[in-house]
């Protein structure tokens, strides 16, 4: 009977999808600061000329400070491994950094030329929106940069007169509030997205996990942990593959406990089975790691020795004989076993078998603990 598949392990850690999501956001937020100097180009070419240069030079001068802090915040959040606990609020701080030198470009520069300030403006919009994906998988992070764009922003609009200014500034908010919105629903997606990942990883490892025990049962014999007699049929099929293609010699003995019934009858099936692992174990100790040992049922087994020739093999199997009769297979049962050896002849595997069979019947007839070859 099969072993049930152990039940689906439970879902992988929300703490672990979080982080995966972290990591994410840090490297996409990597990718995306190098653009930075695009928009101090865009602003710097609507400015120029427009407003007072020194004003112009010190947002400059702000924006490449803070842009700087930013960088040196995400390199030691990489440097140090990127871990969500220690460094969320660095990675918000840094959010913060940048939405604040972006908002200062209304401080600094907005003024009376109306198609400057919605120049501006659309500027700030264009930011806040670039930014909204880098921050999907931490949208908490990308609330952190609007609010400090659009309060820099509004400080400084609210130290200009005219309500145009107070326009841009409700523009921006209710543009930064949907866009908010509308990715706090995306970004809930993505994580779960990082979730299902997670868990169809897990599945998959279990699976192949569940899948591998299942092969390696169907291969062993439950008892002696040897390789049981469909695991010999394959590894015969392929020994004789090698044999007809290559002529590597094969030798294959068939070992048959002698009179173990008396063993079951007089000592009962308990120490029956312990006679037959200790017998496996005493057989294998004796083989090289290239030869297969196998039981062929009951107490019968089979030995394949590979690239190995009927003398050498009747030496082989009369030290595996005089193995098992040198001492009790367990303590105050002696047992002795008879081995019938066929060495491979052009034949095929059944062929084989049947002669191991013969001579191991012969060995049998002979008078058992002996080899005898076919
Ligand atoms: N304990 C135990 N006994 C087994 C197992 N498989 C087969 N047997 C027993 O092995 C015995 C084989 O007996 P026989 O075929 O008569 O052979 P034998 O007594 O070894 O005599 P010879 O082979 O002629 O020397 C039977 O009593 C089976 O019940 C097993 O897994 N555990």
């Amino acid at each position: 009977m099969t072993a049930p598949l152990p039940p689906p392990a439970a879902g992988p850690d929300d703490d672990q999808a979080q982080q995966i999501a972290f990591g994410r956001c840090v490297l996409a937020l990597s990718r995306t600061m190098r653009t930075a100097p695009l928009g101090w180009g865009l602003v710097a070419w609507a400015a120029w000329g427009r407003v007072p240069q020194a004003n112009l030079l010190a947002w400059l001068a702000l924006a490449a400070t803070g842009w700087l802090i930013s960088l040196g915040l995400l390199a030691l959040i990489r440097r140090e491994g990127m871990n969500l606990a220690r460094h969320q609020h660095w990675l918000q701080a840094a959010a913060a950094i940048d939405g604040a030198w972006w908002g200062a470009v209304i401080a600094l520069l907005a003024g009376n030329d109306a198609a400057l300030n919605a120049f501006l403006g659309a500027v700030l919009c264009g930011v806040a929106a670039v930014n909204a994906p880098v921050y999907v998988t931490r949208i908490h992070v990308f609330y952190a940069l609007c609010a400090a764009l659009w309060l820099t922003a509004l400080t400084g609009l609210l130290r200009l007169p005219g309500r145009a200014m107070l326009d841009i500034a409700l523009g921006l908010a209710v543009f930064l509030g949907l866009l908010c919105y509308f990715m706090h629903g995306v970004a809930t997606r993505v994580v779960e997205g990082i979730r299902l990942q997670l868990a169809n990883a897990a599945l998959t490892v279990q699976l192949s996990e569940a899948l591998a025990a299942m092969e390696h049962q169907a291969a062993t014999d439950a008892l002696t942990g040897l390789p049981n007699r469909r695991s010999l049929d394959q590894a015969l099929a392929a020994q004789l593959a090698l044999a007809r293609r290559e002529g590597r010699p094969l030798s294959l003995l068939m070992l048959d406990l002698d009179r173990f019934k008396a063993v079951n009858d007089t000592h009962g099936h308990g120490v029956g089975d312990a006679v037959l692992r200790a017998f496996a174990q005493r057989v294998q100790a004796q083989l090289r790691p290239s030869d297969v040992c196998a039981r062929y049922g009951g107490e019968e087994f089979v030995v394949l020795l590979s690239g190995t020739k009927e003398l050498l093999a009747v030496d082989a199997a009369d030290r595996l004989r005089r193995a098992v009769a040198d001492g009790p297979l367990v303590p105050g049962v002696a047992i002795t076993v008879s081995v019938g050896l066929a060495t491979w002849r052009d034949e095929d595997a059944a062929a084989l078998l049947a002669r191991a069979d013969a001579a191991l019947y012969a060995a049998k007839r002979g008078g058992r603990n002996r080899v005898i070859a076919g």
